[in-house]
């Protein structure tokens, strides 16, 4: 669906070279969530930018359905546009004109619809974003939210089969955020919609993607399955990102842990085996008793996952780990 062919971009900035993306080669598929985490300058709204032709590759070649964006003239790209949508941090919508009229714009600035049709598709979007009741609104009568939701009314008009999400919810409260990623989830579902996302938060990444890649310094460090990534990362700018979003403190749990005896493991389990009773179990037919110092159960999009640290003492500890992994957990031993 969307095709990176070493693909570089270098800014020049008062005499000097920028190199904001190494060439990056990189397959996103149809129907997908596919998020980019990284720290600010990373390179991750160029790399966003570059789908849409904002910005204009250095190098490398970008094809979009087939169609190689480096190549189209501008009518061909404003045709392009219409089928690439975008929503942004802080909105980008127009103050002096209505929500009902920032949904518009789009269409007035397309094909020449009959206004009885804007009208329509411009009540059939709000509805669909949940403001059917706040089409003669402006948006300083908004709160953050409903702003996103217009932005991305806005997006959806012209009916594109992607939608690019620059911080979508960097800006917005923790309930706001649940309540956006919750709407993009489901246009991405019921639309089809090929989602790409650009945050500085893994949690905004295990919320809504199925794949993610980790950008630093203008590289994608590691990518994969958001799963995969999230609970097996390999990059140590991917294991922070991990840690701030479980918040956890490994120093700190290093020496929580110090005075606690036996053998430390992290457990991982995924899908179901998340709610199979397999500890007690376990411990009843191996004797191996075990005191829990950390854990989460919660979801990686709509896949349930559980991690627990825990020390292991006494009986069968070798028969211990085998039935947890016969069982299908990951395990890693932490000490
Ligand atoms: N128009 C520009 N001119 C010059 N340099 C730029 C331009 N846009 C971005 N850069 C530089 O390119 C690098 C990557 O920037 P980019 O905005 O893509 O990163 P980012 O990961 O999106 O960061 P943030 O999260 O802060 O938006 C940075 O060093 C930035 O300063």
């Amino acid at each position: 669906m969307i095709e990176f062919d070493q693909v570089s971009k270098h800014y020049r900035a008062g005499g000097r070279d920028i190199a904001a993306l190494q060439p990056t080669s990189l397959c996103i598929d149809s129907g997908e969530v596919f998020g980019l985490v990284g720290h600010s300058g990373a390179g991750k709204s160029t790399l966003l930018r570059l789908i849409n032709r904002l910005e204009a590759p250095s190098s490398g070649r970008i094809l979009v359905d087939g169609e190689e964006v480096t190549a189209l003239d501008a009518a061909a790209l404003r045709r392009f546009r219409q089928r690439v949508g975008m929503i942004f941090q802080h909105f980008n919508l127009l103050a002096s004109k209505t929500v009902a009229d920032n949904v518009a714009l789009p269409l007035r600035l397309g094909d020449d619809r009959p206004a009885r049709d804007v009208r329509a598709r411009v009540e059939e979007l709000l509805a669909r974003v949940g403001l059917g009741d706040q089409a003669d609104k402006y948006p300083a009568q908004l709160s953050g939210g409903q702003k996103q939701r217009v932005g991305i009314a806005r997006a959806l008009a012209t009916g594109p089969k992607v939608l690019l999400c620059d911080e979508a919810t960097s800006a917005l409260d923790p309930q706001t955020t649940t309540q956006v990623l919750a709407l993009l989830d489901e246009i991405n579902r019921e639309l089809g919609l090929t989602i790409v996302l650009i945050t500085h938060e893994m949690d905004v990444i295990r919320r809504v993607c199925d794949r993610v890649a980790v950008l630093e310094a203008g590289r994608i460090v590691e990518h994969g399955p958001v799963a995969e990534v999230f609970l097996h990362p390999q990059h140590p700018t991917t294991r922070r990102f991990v840690q701030e979003a479980e918040h956890i403190d490994e120093a700190e749990q290093r020496d929580d842990f110090a005075h606690v005896p036996g053998r430390i493991l992290r457990l991982t389990f995924r899908g179901e085996a998340t709610f199979t009773p397999l500890l007690g179990r376990i411990a009843r037919e191996t004797g191996v008793d075990y005191s829990i110092l950390a854990g989460r159960i919660d979801r990686i999009r709509a896949t349930p996952y559980g991690q627990l640290t825990l020390a292991l003492v006494g009986g069968d500890l070798p028969a211990a780990t085998a039935a947890l992994e016969a069982a299908g957990v990951h395990l890693e031993v932490l000490r």
